[in-house]
């Protein structure tokens, strides 16, 4: 954070200095029940400073009930959630930013017709004056957004330009930057890249580096392997709301992990029936990281 900035999202405690190289944010066997239904059972992560940590896993894995507790938005219903190293139980959300740990959703909660500057500082917006004449200072606000997107390395043309004109790809990057000024430490992007298609969630893996390398521990929720590869320190893998994989980057590879995303058994029947439909040996068909590639086929073109 370069100011000091007034407004709801500033605050971080000052008894939230982490325990020297221990994680961030940690969850020690942690679970959540909704009622009868458990989404979320014997979870173990960790999110330490400058480091990305992935949370990848199909539909109804649990990973939005695990940001949900995260973020403060539900209370887990079993293990420990720590932060800096002592347990928590956030009761909103708000408790979860005031300990520096902000959530950018996929729907991003902009106001599409208001300056990208405004967006910016929405709810957190900077005054001067005393009251009652207290005024909203627009100079600063833009001087400073203009600013803070740039120490990103985010170029816009016109900070005047509504919000809802920019791409998806560069309404997530203003949202990182935003958070990172508002002095997160822990960043976490819910599926930030899943509506996007493949140079802009280029430029959003790199805001995502870019936030790594200022020292924030993020955690990247993602269903697509690749993208967790390309910027991920550490993979968590989610099934059925238990954790089927950790490990480090120098542990795994992109082939194993989408294996692992995938179901590599799931895969393997899953080929089965591709062979069977497409009248062709098993053998034919490509290695089950790329099922959609084509078969190769004689010179005539017959299988
Ligand atoms: N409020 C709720 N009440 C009851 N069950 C819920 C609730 N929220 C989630 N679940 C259930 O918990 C399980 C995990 O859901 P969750 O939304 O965390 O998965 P997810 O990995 O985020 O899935 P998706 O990628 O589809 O969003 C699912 O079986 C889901 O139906």
């Amino acid at each position: 954070m370069t100011d000091n900035p007034s407004g709801t999202h500033g605050a971080v405690l000052k008894d939230s200095a982490p325990a020297e190289g221990g994680p961030l944010v940690e969850l020690r066997g942690a679970g959540k029940s909704y009622g009868n239904i458990r989404a979320l059972h014997g979870v173990d992560l960790q999110v330490h400073a400058g480091r990305v940590t992935c949370v990848l896993g199909d539909n109804g894995a649990g990973k939005s009930t695990l940001i949900k507790i995260i973020s403060g938005l539900h209370r887990h219903t079993e293990g420990d959630f720590l932060v800096d190293g002592r347990p928590v139980r956030f009761a909103t959300p708000r408790e979860a930013l005031d300990r520096g740990i902000a959530t950018v959703y996929q729907d991003l909660a902009t106001v599409p017709l208001m300056p990208v500057w405004r967006n910016f500082f929405l709810g957190s917006e900077m005054t001067r004056g005393p009251w009652p004449v207290r005024r909203l200072d627009i100079a600063r606000m833009k001087a400073t957004a203009d600013r803070e997107l740039r120490n990103m390395g985010i170029a816009l043309d016109d900070l005047e330009q509504p919000i809802g004109t920019l791409s998806g790809g560069q309404r997530q990057c203003v949202a990182i930057a935003r958070a990172v000024y508002f002095g997160a430490r822990v960043l976490i992007l819910d599926e930030p890249t899943a509506a996007l298609g493949v140079k802009q969630s280029g430029v959003v893996l790199k805001y995502i580096a870019a936030a790594r390398d200022r020292g924030l521990g993020v955690i990247f929720i993602t269903h697509n392997p690749h993208h967790a590869y390309m910027v991920g320190d550490h993979f968590s893998v989610l099934r059925l709301g238990t954790l089927e994989l950790s490990a480090d980057r120098s542990e795994i590879g992109l082939e194993e992990l989408t294996n692992h995303m995938a179901g590599g058994a799931e895969l393997a029947a899953l080929k089965h029936e591709l062979a069977q439909v497409r009248g062709v040996d098993v053998e034919e068909l490509p290695e089950e990281s790329d099922l959609t590639a084509p078969v190769a086929t004689s010179p005539e073109g017959t299988p």
